[in-house]
């Protein structure tokens, strides 16, 4: 592989056709068979980049590289960022002012594979509020380990973010769950946890944070209570709830046995997703909003006549619905932590 993450081929190109071999580096055409067999035409910069794709942690240093460039590339330095969840992008798409990144041009970024991730970092301004958000997002059956899935979100912290607003599509198993419902993340169970599976497994950098982080009250209890409020004043209450969700490692939908394990742990939502966004951005401190579209209702009965296998054009559909009351919740939330002062400042410490 090469830093851009193509793959090189036998004759030494790149498989989109550009030679990969830079000048000062034909010199090792006359190297050994074995030099030859690894095809190491790559300069100290891709050499660095292959193994930092190789890694399943990233260095502190690689990370605030990605930020300073985000940040040098944009002019801006964010204060909230935002992960979009399948078929939910359309929040990027709202903001003015754009700086868009796409992933394979950030460096030492991983790129995004599942549709509806279209793999686009938008920096701008949403409600006059600075935000950086993530159009597509990482998940673990991708292949990626989870520190990398969250990766970003370090990205993000050291570009400046203090509030993580992390949105998903979920299957709902709490029987009172319809489709097109909003529900506020208020806790998690993080079942790759409970399979010995953490994105802050390795050694721990304290300059992000602790080796053993609380996780309690993670999700701001302020936010949630304004934003029902503002489902209130949107006239979608009764469309919305506060629960739990838990992330399963995928890419299988549940079988009916696991979804009644899960309800029975007390699990409102279920998807592959978010936990370990969530769990980075409290190991760093940050403020985290969360919210599921419920995308698809979870039938936790054998004899349940109704057709309910979940798929995937169901879930992006119904996050195509839904994406202007999700980007109305969204973006009138930020309205009120933009009129807020910011964090640090005495008045801030007794608000969200
Ligand atoms: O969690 P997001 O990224 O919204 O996507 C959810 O939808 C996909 C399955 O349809 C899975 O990736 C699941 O995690
Ligand atoms: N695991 C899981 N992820 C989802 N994403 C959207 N719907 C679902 C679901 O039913 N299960």
């Amino acid at each position: 592989m090469t830093g851009s993450g193509k793959v090189a081929t036998s004759n030494g190109n790149h498989s989109n056709g550009h030679s990969n071999k830079p000048a000062d580096y034909t010199a090792r055409e006359n190297q050994t068979d074995e030099a030859k067999k690894i095809q190491c035409y790559l300069t100290p910069e891709e050499f660095r980049a292959v193994r930092i794709m190789q890694e399943d942690t990233y260095p502190y240093e690689v990370i605030q590289e990605i930020a300073d460039f985000i940040v040098k590339g944009s002019g801006m330095r964010p204060r909230i960022g935002i992960i979009c969840g399948s078929g939910l992008g359309s929040l990027a798409d709202i903001i003015q002012d754009a700086k868009v990144f796409e992933y394979e041009k950030i460096p030492n970024f991983p790129v995004s594979t599942v549709e509806g991730h279209a793999g686009k970092l938008v920096v701008g301004n949403l409600e006059g509020a600075c935000v950086m958000a993530m159009q597509g997002r990482f998940h673990f059956y991708e292949g990626y380990p989870l520190a990398k899935c969250s990766m970003p979100v370090r990205v993000m912290k050291l570009c400046g973010v203090e509030y993580l607003f992390a949105t998903n599509a979920a299957g709902g198993i709490n029987p009172k769950y319809m489709v097109g419902d909003i529900m506020l993340m208020h806790d998690h169970v993080n079942m790759l946890g409970f399979a010995g599976n953490s994105p802050l497994q390795g050694p721990n950098d304290p300059r992000f944070g602790p080796r053993f982080p609380a996780l309690v009250n993670s999700y701001n209890k302020d936010l949630i209570n304004k934003a029902l409020e503002i489902g209130k004043a949107m006239g979608i209450e009764s469309n919305m709830h506060v629960g739990v969700y838990s992330c399963l490692g995928g890419p299988t939908y549940e079988t009916i046995a696991e979804l009644k394990a899960l309800r029975l742990m007390g699990v409102d939502a279920v998807g592959m997703s978010t936990v370990h966004e969530v769990i980075t951005a409290r190991h760093c401190d940050m403020k985290v909003f969360a919210f599921s579209l419920i995308t698809n209702k979870c039938s936790i009965e054998y004899d349940d006549k109704r057709d309910q296998e979940a798929n995937h054009e169901e879930v992006m559909a119904v996050a195509k619905n839904r994406q202007k009351a999700c980007c109305e919740l969204v973006s009138r939330l930020i309205r009120e932590i933009h009129a807020m002062p910011p964090s640090g400042t005495q008045a801030a410490k007794t608000g969200v």
